[in-house]
C-alpha cells in the first residue's frame, strides 16, 4: 500500500544525487534555507487546497529535504575521496534539477492524500512503510548512503 508513495521518496532521493552533482565543486552550499522555505510554503499552500492536513505535510517534506541534504552529503564525502567517481557533467540546478523536484512534489501530495486514511493509522502504517523500505531497497539496488537517505525519508510517513 505504500510502494508507490515509497518508490516516489526513492525517486526525489535520487534526485539528490543530481543537485550534488550540480553543486560539488561550485560555491553553492549543500543547505539553501531560502529554496527550503519556498518549497515548504508551495507545499503548504497546495495541501490546503487538496484537504490534506497542511502541518503533517510539510513535516513529510522536512523530513525528504533532510534525506536529499543526507545524499549530498554522502556523495560529497565519496567524491572527495574518490576524485575518479565524480560526474563528468554538471546538471542545471535551477533549470534541471529543482523542475524535476517541483515536479515529484506535485506526485508526491498526490500520493500522500491516496494514503492518508492508511498512514493515520501509526500501527499498521509502520509495519507497512517497513515492508516498503526494505523491498524498495531491494528493487531499487540502494547501497548505504541512499538507504539511510530512504530510512530517514521514512521517519515522516506515520503520523
Ligand atoms: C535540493 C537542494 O538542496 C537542498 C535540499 C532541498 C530539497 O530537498 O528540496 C532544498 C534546498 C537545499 O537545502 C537544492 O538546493 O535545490
Amino acid at each position: 500500500p505504500l510502494g508507490e508513495l515509497t518508490d516516489l521518496m526513492v525517486r526525489r532521493i535520487r534526485a539528490g544525487d543530481l543537485v550534488a552533482a550540480a553543486k560539488f565543486g561550485t560555491p553553492r552550499p549543500i543547505d539553501d534555507p531560502v529554496r527550503e522555505r519556498q518549497v515548504l510554503e508551495d507545499v503548504r499552500t497546495r495541501s490546503v487546497a487538496m484537504g490534506l492536513d497542511p502541518e503533517s505535510a510539510v513535516r513529510f517534506f522536512r523530513a525528504q529535504i533532510e534525506a536529499n541534504k543526507a545524499v549530498q552529503r554522502g556523495l560529497y564525502v565519496r567524491w572527495t575521496r574518490h576524485p575518479d567517481e565524480v560526474p563528468d557533467e554538471r546538471p542545471d540546478l535551477l533549470t534541471d534539477v529543482r523542475r524535476r523536484l517541483d515536479g515529484l512534489t506535485t506526485e508526491i501530495l498526490v500520493d500522500l492524500k491516496e494514503t492518508e486514511q492508511l498512514r493515520r493509522s501509526v500501527v499498521s502504517c509502520e509495519v507497512q512503510a517497513k515492508l516498503a523500505e526494505r523491498s524498495a531497497a531491494v528493487v531499487h539496488h540502494l547501497d548505504e548512503v541512499h538507504e539511510d537517505a530512504l530510512a530517514r525519508a521514512m521517519r515522516a510517513v506515520c503520523s
